[in-house]
């Protein structure tokens, strides 16, 4: 809709929406990553799994460019996100989404004001473009044309979730980017929430990144789980071989009752 998959293209076609290459991140003397390689195609929903302190977060951050690793590439596109060059930059830039945990509204602008934050930041649309666009983005997330007006403090925690989704899906990304999408939902916006993301995936096609502690999000969006232990990627598949591998953190990971009966649901 608003026109940029007609921008020349960025990137080679038909590159992986993400590829890392031998990446490594080290703070100090501390080793986060070691030798990472991972490739993300196009329509898939990746979900990432550690424990804590594993460097889940970290990962996503060097994966949109918001730190640099230490050694090692990633490209998003086909495109390094961190090129040197501003334009080819702003071009990767627009072609993603990102729900971060911290900092997911901008707690002075209303709900509207969020969502056309990214949209008014082109300086190429109009306002009136850009208060339909509003009003789409949040029909989009099952929120009445009311809610643009409500400031953030004014929302539970599900809706705070659904405009934060707005906001990443304003520029029609072709990848959205999600760190712990359901933490600190009840369990049923929770799953209404995993439910909204999934329709708006089949409806739209964007690729998926995520990382989430939940199996119960995991076995509702992932196509495909990589498992973060040792500075490695130690597995890497469906949610089943994943779950199946042994390594001392997915015996662990899958230990729990819940996450069999997540399993179970994944499978049937
Ligand atoms: N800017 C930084 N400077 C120094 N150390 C850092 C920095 N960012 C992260 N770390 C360290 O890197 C490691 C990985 O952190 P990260 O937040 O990526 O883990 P995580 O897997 O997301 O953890 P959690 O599940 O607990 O959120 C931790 O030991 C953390 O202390």
């Amino acid at each position: 809709m608003l026109g940029h998959h007609s921008l020349p293209a960025a990137s080679p076609e038909n590159a992986p929406v993400i590829a890392i290459r031998g990446l490594w991140t080290r703070f100090g003397e501390t080793v986060v990553h070691r030798d990472i390689d991972l490739t993300v195609a196009a329509g898939e929903m990746l979900g990432l799994v550690g424990g804590s302190g594993s460097g889940k977060t970290t990962l996503l951050r060097e994966i949109v460019g918001l730190l640099a690793p230490s050694q090692g590439t990633v490209e998003l596109f086909g495109s390094p996100v961190q090129s040197d060059d501003p334009e080819l930059r702003r071009r990767v830039r627009r072609r993603f989404g990102m729900l971060f945990q911290q900092g997911a509204l901008y707690s002075a602008l209303s709900v509207a004001d969020n969502i056309a934050f990214p949209l008014r930041e082109l300086r190429q649309l109009d306002e009136d473009l850009i208060n339909d666009l509003v009003r789409v983005k949040l029909a989009m997330v099952e929120l009445e044309p009311s809610h643009g007006a409500l400031m953030p403090a004014e929302l539970s925690g599900g809706m705070v979730k659904r405009v934060a989704l707005a906001r990443a899906l304003a520029l029609e990304p072709e990848l959205l980017v999600l760190d712990e999408p359901t933490a600190g939902l009840d369990p049923d916006r929770s799953a209404s929430f995993v439910t909204l993301i999934r329709t708006l995936q089949r409806e739209l096609g964007f690729s998926v990144v995520m990382v989430t502690h939940d199996l119960d999000t995991l076995a509702g969006l992932a196509t495909r789980v990589a498992a973060l232990a040792d500075q490695r990627i130690v597995a890497c598949g469906t949610l089943a071989e994943v779950a199946s591998m042994d390594h001392s953190f997915t015996r662990r990971f899958f230990a729990s009752e819940r996450a069999q009966a997540a399993l179970q649901a994944a499978a049937r």
